[in-house]
């Protein structure tokens, strides 16, 4: 009879360059598992659009596996170490999560698994460089971008090569009271499908992370440094959900960009490209050595802010009715696709934070909730980024004025205009202020404001004001 191997899925549904579960099929024949463990991440469990996301992946990998994929739902610490003593498993292999509730969990898995004489095998696969190995001379973690970037990634060794998915995987026959549960059984759609609506955008699963690597390599990576600023154009990858959710490794993007013919793309763009990459690996530097990244702002004085949290705005702009239209614009393709552009990620949350003057933590929140790519990691540090409480972070007095971001980075307004179009026909003049319109012109192009269209729920040149001085009273 031959050893037994489970493999433990989590943030890295694929079959290719998946180190962890490569190493299990080489030890012995497959037990292929999930487990949906909302006990352990209690406040961090998923959203509603990452639970969508999910069930559609857990489709597909169980396809590839050849029907192979068992289900459970639970905690994990339970379910894992009883699993491995009923099938006699030789080996229990996952890949390294970051998250501060998974690795308290991992490691007391790990403690029992030892205890029963079982090996684990824990390797990376969804990071470059893992948290430990990117530190500053003096040991410490980096706590500034650039420094992290080039003197930390750039000087460590290169990311390894990736590898192919496992030949010919054997699969043992498992026992078949082991508490498996079929995919609808872990209950993650909604009874209202608003799901629906995203679906059309996204090619979910591994096929569907290289199809958008190769599209993005054939038609958006050059020109990406100055293209990818401007939403209505196709100068970003759109990768994140298939990083986060493990359908594609960092190395195999990492490795794509090293094999581009020469001069196939200018260098600018690859290195630009690159860096953002880093970013992430930067986030997830934070979250290791800041384990409440997620709700303690990383410098101290700003816990005492003074938020005004008025749950009508907060509602408004959670549905896109700001009455300022790049901000309805962005909170309406979040709603609508499960994804926003970065740009427009960083003005929403500035006009929410400053304009609005919301708890950065509740626009998180609800960033966690509606987007297909929501990653403790890249959400919190990206939220405390632009609220200026974090590391690095854009100085709390750089308040992104909403118009002329628009106007600059939506000058033809078609990013405007695609998700919102009771405005599709003002005129470029008017279309990022709408407040401004001759009334003979908003009456040509079907505006009503407060009726067709709202009125802008704050004054932007005084709240910003407001915000200033709030923040003056914090040093
Ligand atoms: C308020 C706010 C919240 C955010 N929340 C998330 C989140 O929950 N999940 C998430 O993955 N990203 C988040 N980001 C970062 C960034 O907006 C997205 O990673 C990016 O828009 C994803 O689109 P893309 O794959 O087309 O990016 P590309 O420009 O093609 O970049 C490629 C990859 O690099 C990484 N990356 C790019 N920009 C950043 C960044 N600023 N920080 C960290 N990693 C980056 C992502 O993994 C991305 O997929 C947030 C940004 C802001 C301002």
């Amino acid at each position: 009879m031959s050893d037994i191997a489970i493999h433990w899925f989590r943030q890295d549904l694929r079959l290719s360059d998946n180190p962890a579960l490569a190493k299990a099929v080489e030890k012995g024949d497959l037990i292929p598992v999930y487990i949906l463990d909302d006990e352990n991440a209690g406040a961090d469990a998923m959203g509603g659009a990452s639970r969508w996301w999910l069930h559609e992946a857990l489709r597909i990998l169980n396809d590839q596996l050849g029907g192979h994929l068992r289900l459970y739902k639970g905690d994990a610490k339970e379910i894992l170490p009883k699993l491995a003593a009923l099938h006699d498993a030789r080996v229990v292999s996952w890949t390294r999560c970051y998250e501060p509730w998974r690795v308290t969990r991992d490691k007391a898995i790990k403690e029992r698994l030892d205890a029963q004489g079982c090996e684990t095998i824990r390797l990376n696969g969804s990071l470059l460089w893992e948290p430990w190995a990117i530190k500053k001379q003096d040991g410490t973690p980096y706590k500034v971008f650039t420094p992290f970037f080039r003197k930390g990634c750039l000087q460590a060794p290169p990311p390894a090569v990736p590898m192919d998915a496992p030949e010919d995987i054997h699969f043992a026959d498992p026992k078949k009271e082991d508490g498996a549960v079929a995919l609808d059984g872990l209950s993650l759609l909604p009874e209202i499908e608003w799901y629906k609506q995203m679906a059309p955008h996204w090619e979910i699963g591994e096929a569907g992370a290289q199809a958008a690597l190769e599209r993005f390599l054939d038609e958006g990576l050059n020109g990406y440094k100055s293209g990818r600023d401007i939403p209505s154009l196709p100068h970003v990858s759109r990768l994140s959900p298939y990083l986060h959710w493990g359908h594609i490794s960092p190395n195999q993007i990492w490795h794509a960009l090293d094999c581009l013919e020469d001069d196939a793309v200018p260098d600018r763009d690859v290195d630009h490209f690159r860096s953002e990459l880093a970013w992430r690996e930067f986030s997830y530097s934070l979250l290791y050595y800041n384990q409440e990244l997620t709700s303690v702002p990383l410098q101290p004085k700003f816990a005492g802010f003074e938020w005004q949290n008025d749950p009508a705005k907060l509602s408004a702009w959670q549905k896109g009715m700001t009455g300022i239209p790049i901000v309805d614009a962005g909170m309406r393709e979040l709603w609508q696709t499960g994804y926003m552009h970065n740009r427009v990620r960083m003005i929403v949350a500035s006009f929410l934070i400053k304009n609005m003057r919301t708890d950065w933590r509740k626009g998180e929140a609800w960033f966690w909730d509606t987007l297909v790519d929501a990653d403790l990691a890249n959400n919190a540090a990206s939220w405390q980024w632009v609220a200026g409480c974090g590391a690095d972070a854009a100085p709390y007095f750089r308040i992104f004025n909403p118009v002329l971001q628009a106007e600059k980075f939506d000058a033809d307004g078609d990013y405007i205009r695609l998700y919102v179009p009771e405005l599709v026909k003002l005129p470029n003049k008017y279309l990022f202020k709408p407040w401004t319109t001759p009334k003979d012109i908003m009456a040509e192009a079907g505006v009503r404001l407060g009726e067709t269209y709202p009125m802008p729920v704050v004054d932007l040149k005084a709240s910003r004001e407001a915000a200033l001085d709030a923040y003056k009273a914090l040093s």
